[in-house]
């Protein structure tokens, strides 16, 4: 299954936040997009996913347009992981991971016992399966992020899209989710993701979107497309990029470097 954007323009009646943007996404690939706050990263995935109709240009599925295709038929293939909400307060975790099993129920139809168990083994695989009956309201927001990731695993859907799934997460969770996102690809799913930390696009991306006022910056391999220069344009400020870790198992590191703003606390005393 591939998701493809030709020429495709996004925004809202009446606001054209971006135009003429091409992309694809492959099965067993992660695709990140990274831009300025307000750039068009939310905007952008929900046009993909069907929420926001496109302005123009073409989206397809495999062989199939975006625009002939059902919320379920979409749901089926696109699995969506939002910003943390407060919306499903009255729910508990389980329910609303079990809601990510509806684009597979007749209308009407209750969940089965194998789609609640769908469900209890992805809280369980995002490490939260203890909170399963509590309610939404009563979780921390990196719990909740983390259950709206369970959420998107239990639709079982070929492809994920995920706005800023680390953001609201400590440290353990985010490595945990980056782990399980890899683990994701390695099984063939494909996943869209935005993050704000270049970091996590070194560690997980094969391909890499930098947004900038709605179009593409920059676009290809992860390794080429990241580069001091690129970082440093797209977000403004003078970025490096460094190697940690010992030679064979050393990735890359990016970091806002500004000495005559910011100095270091040990240079002030
Ligand atoms: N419903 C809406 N109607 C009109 N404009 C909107 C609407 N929602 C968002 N916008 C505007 O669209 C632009 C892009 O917003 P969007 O949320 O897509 O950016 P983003 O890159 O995801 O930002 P962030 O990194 O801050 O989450 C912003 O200028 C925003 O104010």
């Amino acid at each position: 299954m591939t998701l493809r954007a030709q020429a495709l323009d996004f925004g809202y009646p009446g606001r054209v936040i971006g135009r003429g943007l091409d992309l694809t996404l492959e099965d067993g690939e992660v695709l990140c997009v990274l831009g300025p706050n307000g750039t068009g990263k939310t905007t952008l995935f929900r046009t993909l996913l069907g929420l926001l109709p496109a302005i123009g240009g073409r989206l397809t599925i495999g062989d199939r347009d975006l625009a002939t295709l059902s919320r379920p038929q979409i749901a089926r293939e696109l699995a969506y992981v939002p910003q943390a909400s407060s919306s499903y307060f009255d729910f508990s975790l389980a329910e609303m991971v079990e809601m990510g099993r509806t684009a597979h129920l007749g209308t009407f139809a209750r969940p089965s016992a194998r789609d609640r168990e769908i469900a209890r083994s992805a809280l369980d695989r995002m490490g939260i399966a203890q909170l399963a009956d509590h309610p939404v309201s009563g979780v921390s927001g990196g719990e909740r992020q983390l259950a709206l990731i369970a959420r998107a695993l239990a639709t079982e859907a070929r492809a994920i899209v995920m706005d800023e799934p680390t953001a609201n997460l400590d440290f353990g969770n985010q490595a945990r989710v980056l782990s399980e996102i890899a683990r994701l690809r390695d099984s063939g799913i494909a996943v869209l993701l935005c993050t704000h930390d270049p970091d996590h696009a070194f560690l997980l991306a094969d391909r890499a979107l930098l947004l900038q006022g709605g179009a593409a910056l920059a676009i290809g391999a992860a390794r080429a497309t990241l580069t001091e220069a690129n970082l440093s344009r797209l977000y403004g400020v003078d970025v490096r990029v460094a190697e940690v870790g010992s030679p064979g198992a050393a990735r890359s590191v990016a970091v806002p470097y500004s000495p005559s703003q910011v100095k270091p606390s040990a240079e002030r005393q």
